[in-house]
């Protein structure tokens, strides 16, 4: 079975001849180069060498005798060398990480350089896509030659684990998939309006009381440190989302205080709105609070959120109306969310963390710290989003069109393929300032039952358009073929991806 470019997303440049070589898994290894920066004992590439073995050769470890008896050709040794520039086996990736690598597979070896593990991790995923069996269930690859490097920096997942609670299996077994289409940011919708599940040391009774259920139903700081490091080893980044002022429902539960007051013919009417900009406590509540985000979350960026905040509650309210006034701003509440945006975006900056908000902050906004990436939602005309924000010069995220917790009936793979992040009205100086985008699947109506098959094969289309050379991958119908194998591929590695039309893989999910 010839593979077809089996490599997802496709490599900026692979070229592949027929000439195939047999592989056993008795006489398979992954080394070191001798002029390696890393060498053994290296946790990101020493844990991925396993790893991918277990991926590469899933049942070596049982059927390895037949498997070599049933091998027509005697396979001969075979050695994945892989060298790397720099070492930084023990750090973090992050936003100026180097992730290209080349790749050269010949008769009895192959060759793997980087710059940086990140790069070797990129090249070990597609070095594991170019392993496939025949019928009898003989491994082979062909000799291959890859230079590869990533269209984008920033190619972000975002999960919501607020509408509804997902176990850290779930979780974790998203960033494996998310490595294997070589996604690089988890973004983690960690609290939200139904359920706050982080259990913050600073303040406990905020998952205590606003979790679904202070046991079953949080991350601890364990777990928390679990995501964060399994995240690590694959090369991907955390960025937490704690998103204020608005979407903070669970939040008075166990901040008394903290979110504003609504009234109802002049006296509180029992319900709350979005936090309580006029009062201190507030502020010095968010300051402890991303202060100890800075110390959980070893990522440079920090998503403060910002979207959708409802000003009606605010409105009813006498003290806020009074505070409205003291400060000038009139009747206008964007000046009020402004305000309070601005303020978090500065007790960010000064504990020396970049923002990520969405683009409500900069639709009601006018000043915005410079280097804060906006990350645009809005499914109507995100393109002038695109040309305005870039041309006020700043970095952006484009997700709206990943919105892909919206399902349909159908190939809607095909919608998130057809995105151009950079189509766009606008100098070449503004689309260098899309650094990316992200995959959104929202929590309102997932949860553990049915992530996987949402969220894969269809996230893959996103991740293609993210990583690969925009020519090269213009054509949807050249692309299902390639994706089609790709989803078979993640059913034989475990992962519960869902059918893109008719036909059938050598491995269904049993
Ligand atoms: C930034 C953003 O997307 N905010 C809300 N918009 C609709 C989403 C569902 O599609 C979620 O409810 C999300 O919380």
């Amino acid at each position: 079975v010839q593979r077809v470019d089996g490599v997802w997303p496709l490599p900026q440049q692979l070229v592949q001849s027929s000439d195939r070589d047999p592989l056993s898994p008795l006489l398979f290894s992954f080394t070191y180069g001798t002029d390696s920066a890393a060498q053994t004992g290296c946790s990101v590439l020493d844990a991925a060498f396993n790893r991918y073995f277990s991926i590469i050769f899933p049942d070596s470890t049982t059927a390895s005798g037949n498997v070599l008896r049933s091998m027509w050709a005697e396979p001969q040794p075979f050695v994945v060398s892989v060298s790397v520039k720099t070492s930084g086996c023990d750090g973090y990736p992050d936003e100026d990480s180097d992730e290209s690598y080349t790749l050269s597979v010949s008769e009895g070896q192959a060759v793997l350089r980087s710059v940086t593990v990140w790069g070797a991790l990129r090249g070990l995923e597609s070095f594991s896509q170019l392993v496939y069996q025949d019928d009898y269930g003989s491994y082979f690859i062909n000799k291959t030659e890859i230079v590869d490097f990533p269209r984008f920096a920033f190619r972000g997942l975002l999960l919501d684990t607020s509408r509804h609670y997902l176990p850290l299996h779930a979780i974790l077994k998203t960033l494996d998939a998310m490595a294997y289409s070589k996604l690089n940011v988890f973004h983690w919708h960690i609290v939200d309006d139904p359920s706050f599940p982080y259990q913050s040391r600073t303040f406990p009774d905020l998952s205590k009381k606003g979790s679904f259920h202070p046991f079953t139903h949080i991350y601890t700081q364990s777990d928390v440190m679990r995501v964060i490091e399994h995240a690590r080893m694959r090369g991907i980044r955390v960025v937490p989302e704690f998103d204020s002022p608005g979407h903070t429902q669970s939040w008075g539960k166990g901040q008394p205080g903290l979110l504003t007051p609504c009234y109802k013919g002049g006296v509180p009417s029992g319900s709350f709105g979005p936090v309580d900009p006029t009062v201190d406590t507030t502020y010095k509540f968010m300051e402890s609070l991303l202060k100890e985000v800075k110390f959980v979350f070893p990522d440079t960026y920090v998503h403060l959120g910002g979207d959708e905040v409802s000003f009606a509650c605010w409105q009813s309210n006498p003290n806020v109306r009074k505070f409205m006034e003291k400060m000038g701003f009139g009747k206008d509440f964007t000046k009020l969310e402004s305000f309070y945006m601005e303020s978090v975006m500065n007790m960010t900056a000064a504990l020396n963390r970049t923002s990520i908000v969405w683009q409500d902050v900069f639709d009601y906004h006018e000043r915005i710290p410079q280097d804060t990436v906006l990350e645009i939602w809005k499914g109507a005309h995100y393109q002038a989003e695109l040309s305005r924000m870039t041309k006020a010069g700043h970095r952006v995220l484009l997700s709206a069109p990943w919105y892909i917790n919206h399902i349909s009936y159908g190939q809607d793979w095909r919608n998130s393929y057809a995105v151009q992040p950079q189509n766009f009205s606008g100098t070449e100086e503004q689309k260098k300032l899309v650094i990316g985008g992200e995959v959104a699947m929202w929590g309102e109506y997932v949860d553990a039952t049915n992530l996987t098959p949402r969220l894969w094969p269809r996230a893959c289309a996103a991740a293609e358009r993210l990583w690969s050379n925009e020519e090269k991958t213009l054509n949807a119908d050249l692309a299902f073929p390639r994706l089609e194998e790709f989803r078979c591929e993640l059913l034989r590695r475990g992962v519960q991806a869902e059918p893109l039309f008719v036909g059938h893989c050598k491995h269904e999910y049993d």
